[in-house]
Parts: C-alpha cells; sequence; structure tokens
C-alpha cells in the first residue's frame, strides 16, 4: 500500500513560491530522506505533509486517504522535532503518555505502549525523571519514544539530531536505523547530514528551489545523479567539477569523485598541493592545478604529501560523469 502520495503540490507565502509541483510516492514501510541547500523547502514540505501548513494547491493522501483538509491530529502522523519539544513539568512516562490519554486511549493500552517504547529506547532508568534531569540524547529519545506509543501510520522527522554531539548523533542514528526495521513503520525525514542521508534512506528525495531534482537510492544518487547539481549535493568531500578541456567534450564539464583521483609520476591532472587533512583513516588533499581550478583528492590511508609539492593526478575513467554548460548529464 501506498503511506504516502503527494500529487502536485504547491505552496506559497505571500507572493513567494516556497513548492513547486511537488509529487512523490511514498511505499508502506519505506523510510525517505528529503535533503536540499538551506531554504529549499525540505521543513516547509515536512510541514505540509503534516498538516501545520496548509497547501496552496494540490493533494496530499496518507494511507490511501486524502488528508488535504485533515487536521494534523487527524491524520495518523508522529512528528519529532530537532528541540524536543518535551513538557518540562512532566516526567518520562507522563510526556510519553500525554498524547494517548488526550486521545482518550485506555489505560492498560497506554501502559503496555509505553513499556514497549521504553524497552526499544532502553529508557527504563528514566521513566520517573523530568526533561530537565535527562542529557540531549536521553530528551531525543523520549520524544521519539513519545512517538512510537501513538503507533502512527507515518513518522515525520524535522533534524533530529541535530542537537546532539557527534557520538550521540552517531548512537541515536543507528538506534533510528534499528526501530525502522523493528517497527517496519513508513518514515519521512529531514536532514543536513550527508551521512544520516545515506546511511538511513531507503530513497532520498534531493530539493532545490522548492523543486524535486531526483528521487533515488543513496547509492543511485552518488554514483548515477541525474545532473551536476545531485552530482555535487550528494558526496562529503564533494565532488570535482573540472573543465573537461582534452579530457572530454568541448564546453563539457567533468565530475570526478575524490576517492577515484590517485597520485600518479604521470596524470592528465598536474597541480600544487595547497591543504593536507590528515584523518588517521584518510588524507585530503587540495590541488590547485596552473588554470587555478582546485581539485580535492582522497586517499585512503595515511600519506607523507606536503603543502607546495607538485603532483601529477589520474583518476578512474570509468567512474567519471560529464555534464554539459547547463549541468545536465551526459551520458555516453
Ligand atoms: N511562515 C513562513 N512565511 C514566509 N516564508 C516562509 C515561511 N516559512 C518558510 N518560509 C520560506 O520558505 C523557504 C523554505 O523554507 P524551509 O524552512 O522549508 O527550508 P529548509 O529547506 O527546511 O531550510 P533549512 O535547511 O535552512 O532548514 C525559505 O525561503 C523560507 O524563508
Amino acid at each position: 500500500m501506498t503511506a504516502l502520495l503527494l500529487e502536485n503540490v504547491h505552496k506559497s507565502f505571500g507572493t513567494v513560491q516556497v513548492l513547486k509541483d511537488i509529487g512523490l510516492e511514498v511505499a508502506d514501510g519505506e523510510f525517505i530522506v528529503f535533503v536540499g541547500p538551506s531554504g529549499c523547502g525540505k521543513s516547509t514540505l515536512l510541514r505540509v505533509i503534516a498538516g501545520l501548513e496548509d497547501v496552496s494547491a494540490g493533494r496530499v493522501s496518507i494511507g490511501g486517504r486524502d488528508v488535504t483538509a485533515t487536521p494534523p491530529a487527524k491524520r495518523g502522523i508522529a512528528m519529532v522535532f530537532q528541540s524536543y519539544a518535551l513538557y518540562p513539568h512532566l516526567d518520562v512516562e507522563g510526556n510519553m503518555a500525554l498524547g494517548l490519554k488526550q486521545a482518550g486511549e485506555d489505560r492498560k493500552v497506554i501502559a503496555e505502549r509505553i513499556a514497549m517504547a521504553t524497552r526499544m529506547l532502553s529508557l527504563e532508568p528514566y521513566l520517573k525523571r523530568r526533561p530537565s534531569e535527562l542529557s540531549g540524547g536521553q530528551r531525543q529519545r523520549v520524544a521519539i519514544g513519545r512517538a512510537i506509543v501513538r503507533k502512527p501510520d507515518l513518522f515525520l522527522f524535522d533534524e533530529p539530531l541535530s542537537n546532539l554531539d557527534a557520538a550521540l548523533r552517531m548512537a541515536t542514528r543507528v538506534e533510528i536505523a534499528r526501530l525502522h526495521r523493528e517497527l517496519g513503520a513508513s518514515m519521512i525525514y529531514v536532514t543536513h547530514d550527508q551521512t544520516e542521508a545515506m546511511t538511513l534512506a531507503n530513497r532520498i528525495v534531493v530539493l532545490r528551489d522548492g523543486r524535486i531534482e531526483q528521487v533515488g537510492s543513496p547509492m543511485e544518487l552518488y554514483n548515477d545523479p541525474a545532473n551536476r547539481f545531485v552530482a555535487g549535493f550528494i558526496g562529503a568531500p564533494s565532488m570535482n567539477f573540472l573543465k573537461a578541456g582534452p579530457l572530454g567534450a568541448p564546453g563539457a564539464e567533468l565530475g570526478i569523485r575524490p576517492e577515484t583521483l590517485r597520485v600518479a609520476a604521470e596524470g592528465p591532472i598536474r597541480g600544487t598541493v595547497t591543504h593536507v587533512e590528515r584523518l588517521g583513516s584518510d588524507t585530503n588533499l587540495l590541488v590547485v592545478t596552473p588554470t587555478e581550478e582546485t581539485v580535492t583528492v582522497r586517499l585512503f590511508g595515511q600519506h607523507d604529501h606536503r603543502v607546495g609539492e607538485e603532483i601529477a593526478l589520474d583518476f578512474d575513467r570509468a567512474r567519471a560523469l560529464s555534464f554539459d554548460a547547463g549541468g545536465k548529464r551526459l551520458r555516453h
């Protein structure tokens, strides 16, 4: 069945068009991630799905039901925000129970659901604590717990991990992936974080200026981007774009992933190392060519390159992409 169907969705604030003709079908159990540059409309699209914003035109259906005019509480969704939005005067248990109590749910059902969410999220030790007595990561788990107990048809996440430090982000990311496997629920997730998008999504939706640029699995977007924008947006460090010159069609650009370049005795690209980043597991080089193009090279492992060094680079041609002057992918 279809968990979510968006048909010709438009949204304007005054005269500003923020979402333009969005169409998307999400299958039951899918994990969908929205990515795109700041201001492209990710949060607005999530809020339109939640019913927190009306559409200007188009239709939103959840679980086969047209909910375009349905208020948020009746859409069968649960939303998890970056800011947790927990009630400070209620303990963890009270926070998780509140929505169900307000919906008039049976006490026994509430207790069972809370027990399930508590177990899934390892929240047992904290049930009687208030939000102010929890760490950021624990608060976010409570916010996720509050969503789980409602057994929604669709989970909506708006940058839920962005307030957490790096180690906690990773732990919570793994937890969200596990929850998705165990619950088998449909999830829609907005993030700025490449790693979250690549590791959590079944499919990623790339938005730009209120439109969908491409929808695909993480590896489809990485290996087979539809255009220069998607190629440059997906992947960190970003793809290199070099004037093709003798390497390709006139006027075209060549897209080369940093990890497909290697330092060679002879190679089609020559330049000077201007920066070295030693990450332990990898070494990143910034190389500037005589025509002032900057190339990022990602080398596996540890290397002795120094700033000022002249080097030649070769690359895996089978993995390079070509784009025309307008950014369209040229396929051979
Ligand atoms: N209530 C509003 N009134 C007017 N303009 C708005 C409103 N909400 C959002 N916008 C505008 O709509 C555009 C999309 O905003 P949105 O928050 O959806 O982007 P985003 O992709 O989530 O951005 P970010 O990654 O920075 O969070 C922006 O240009 C924003 O200024």
